[in-house]
């Protein structure tokens, strides 16, 4: 078990970690409801961050303001860069909730994983050799190269969020953020999912992914996170995912028990 990510971390390769995201004090309200208040939270490369909390516990606003695609107060920094340098840099992926994906554009699932590289392409936005093997391995890497031509909303949920993973593949992100990537995904898939993720970690990569699983998110986060609109703990999962906090996080245990 690595250990929490306020203090160092050592990558397998014994490389000093470093700081991939560094999110300060995000505060977002959306008219009378505060969805965010004062939220910080740090994630380093070779870490695997789970973000657990109630619905409507601020998780996605968290998300859509790591990437500044909602306004919040506050400061974050990608790999040193704001998150409009980020996305242009191609520093972050982002895997939204299915809910906020429209499924019905008109797009291929090889069209999906290749706006991973629309940040290296100059206006035409064609792609070259090595944008073309990019893809093909992302692809291959999720096993959906024989899927390639479909439409994206004709895939399974599991497929889909395949597809989404495969874009920052080809992107070589070095910070992925999953929002429910689990939700309404077969085994397969997930198993997929998981593997992949530990594999990008153990790369280099830094991941921040919500879940409600988390009787699994113990063996495959490194550290956890318990929201409720506002940090209320983070650290070793063991620790954070302990019943008593479990219960100030949902107002009961949701891995059952009476929890205190
Ligand atoms: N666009 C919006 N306008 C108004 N209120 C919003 C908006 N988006 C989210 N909220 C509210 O902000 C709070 C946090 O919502 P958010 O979607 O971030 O939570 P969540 O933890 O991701 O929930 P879930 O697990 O259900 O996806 C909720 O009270 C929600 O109703």
């Amino acid at each position: 078990m690595r250990s929490a990510s306020k203090f160092p971390v050592t990558k397998s390769n014994d490389q000093p970690a470093e700081l991939l995201l560094d999110a300060q004090k995000l505060t977002v309200n959306y008219g009378e409801v505060q969805a965010l208040k004062g939220a910080s939270l740090s994630v380093q490369s070779g870490e695997i961050c789970g973000l657990v909390g109630m619905n409507g516990s601020g998780k996605s606003t968290l998300f859509k303001a790591i990437m500044g695609v909602t306004p919040a107060e506050g400061q974050v920094l990608i790999d040193g860069q704001t998150p409009t340098q980020a996305r242009k840099l191609g520093l972050v992926s982002y895997v939204p909730q299915s809910e906020d994906i429209d499924f019905t554009f008109p797009v291929s699932v090889r069209d999906v994983v290749s706006m991973g590289r629309y940040g290296r392409l100059g206006p035409t936005r064609r792609l070259k050799a090595a944008d073309r093997a990019a893809v093909d391995e992302a692809l291959e890497r999720v096993d959906l190269l024989d899927l390639a031509h479909r439409q994206i909303g004709n895939l399974s949920g599991g497929q889909r969020k395949r597809a989404f993973v495969a874009r920052g593949l080809a992107q070589g992100a070095r910070l992925l953020l999953l929002d429910e990537p689990f939700a309404g995904v077969d085994k397969r898939s997930e198993t997929m999912l998981v593997s992949l993720l530990r594999q990008l970690r153990d790369a280099g990569a830094g991941v921040l992914i919500s879940t409600h699983d988390l009787a699994n998110l113990a063996e495959l986060a490194d550290t956890a996170v318990l929201l409720r609109n506002e940090v209320l703990l983070s650290g070793e999962p063991g620790a954070v995912l302990a019943p008593e906090n479990l219960v100030r996080a949902f107002g009961m245990n949701p891995l059952g028990g009476s929890g205190v």
